[in-house]
């Protein structure tokens, strides 16, 4: 059996399409600063806050209740050449968490006009709890879940209902309360080996190429409308771990590592060129387990040798935002009070 056609049957409530307002957003030209809201500058760093960048974000149901978030807009070394970055920090997870649906409603609503299609790639981890908001109204009826195609940015070489599954992870939490066509969530096949799943998948991306659902790049790989992942705190992003050959990996679109550093050992991964051929990344990156990491990424100074694979992430054309919370940027506001 080929990746694809999972069989799930999610109860199919009646949707309609609504219009959700944007995302406030606070843009200022980026500068080669940082300023925290200490309003110390630490000179060197490369995040601007947006001067009272605090305000809520709306719903066209009810007001959101106080500041939710904090936006800047930030841009790094590997960024600089392709585009800004956008940080949005919350006070709880509960706030990212409805910021997150909001975004992921609306971009599936632009793609939907514009491809008919929205392809989303969910990474394992945290992330898939932060989806919880889109499997509740208003997102339950108003987004277009017949036109999602589910993909994964990387899997456990395992069957899919085993525990350590992010299918089965996803499936639980998020994939069995939206009514999404099952034929159009793409599981790994978990009787192949870790080559043969990876050789499998890429298999499968080819055909949806080919079909139309998955974009193209300019550069030829598969152009996702929306990439959903979390980052380890050592700075990997879906399986492609700090020093490791595959993060130089370019003639594949998937490949398979069998010493995988965080178990379980054998998974199949997206490519760096697959993930930054992406149209939109969104990154969650919560919890101070993660600040020394962020701070690497957006806080210190870096040469092109030892780049972690967040600090990858660079988007042909694309935009990328983080999605984090203040215990995740920890390092950053030590530093800037120093
Ligand atoms: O299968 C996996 O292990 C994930 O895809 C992995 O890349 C994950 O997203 C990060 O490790 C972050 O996970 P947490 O958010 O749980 O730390």
């Amino acid at each position: 059996m080929a990746a694809s056609g999972v069989s799930h049957s999610p109860a199919a409530p009646a949707y309609r399409l609504r219009r959700l307002p944007l995302t406030r957003r606070f843009m200022l030209p980026a500068t080669p600063r940082l300023h925290l809201p200490t309003g110390t500058l630490y000179p060197g760093a490369r995040i601007s806050r947006c001067a009272d960048a605090r305000a809520p974000l709306r719903s066209n149901r009810r007001p959101l209740s106080p500041p939710l978030a904090m936006a800047y807009e930030a841009t790094s070394a590997a960024t600089a050449a392709n585009g800004k970055q956008d940080l949005l920090v919350f006070d709880s997870d509960e706030e990212l968490s409805v910021s997150l649906a909001k975004y992921t409603a609306e971009l599936s609503e632009k793609f939907v006009q514009e491809r008919g299609v929205f392809t989303v790639v969910l990474s394992g981890g945290s992330l898939v709890k932060s989806l919880r908001k889109l499997t509740e109204s208003p997102y339950l009826e108003s987004v277009d879940w017949a036109k999602w195609h589910v993909f994964w940015v990387d899997e456990r070489v395992v069957p899919k209902d085993h525990e350590d599954s992010n299918y089965k992870l996803a499936f639980d939490s998020f994939l069995s309360k939206v009514p999404i066509p099952p034929g159009q969530v793409y599981a790994i096949n978990d009787a192949l080996s870790a080559e043969g799943a990876a050789e499998d998948y890429e298999t499968a991306m080819k055909n949806s190429v080919n079909a139309g659902v998955i974009a193209v790049s300019t550069t030829g790989y598969p152009r996702f409308d929306l990439m959903l992942m979390g980052m380890g705190p050592d700075g990997h992003i879906a399986s492609l771990f700090p020093g490791h050959a595959l993060l130089s990996m370019t003639e594949k679109w998937v490949t398979c590592i069998k010493d995988s550093p965080k178990p379980p050992p054998e998974r199949i991964t997206f490519t760096f060129p697959v993930i930054n051929a992406s149209a939109y990344v969104a990154l969650v990156v919560t919890g101070a387990g993660k600040a020394g990491a962020v701070f690497k990424a957006l806080g210190s100074e870096k040469t092109s040798s030892d780049l972690l694979p967040v600090e990858m992430v660079s988007l042909e054309d694309g935009k990328f935002t983080w999605f984090t919370d203040k215990a995740a940027l920890s390092m950053l506001h030590d530093k800037a009070s120093l």
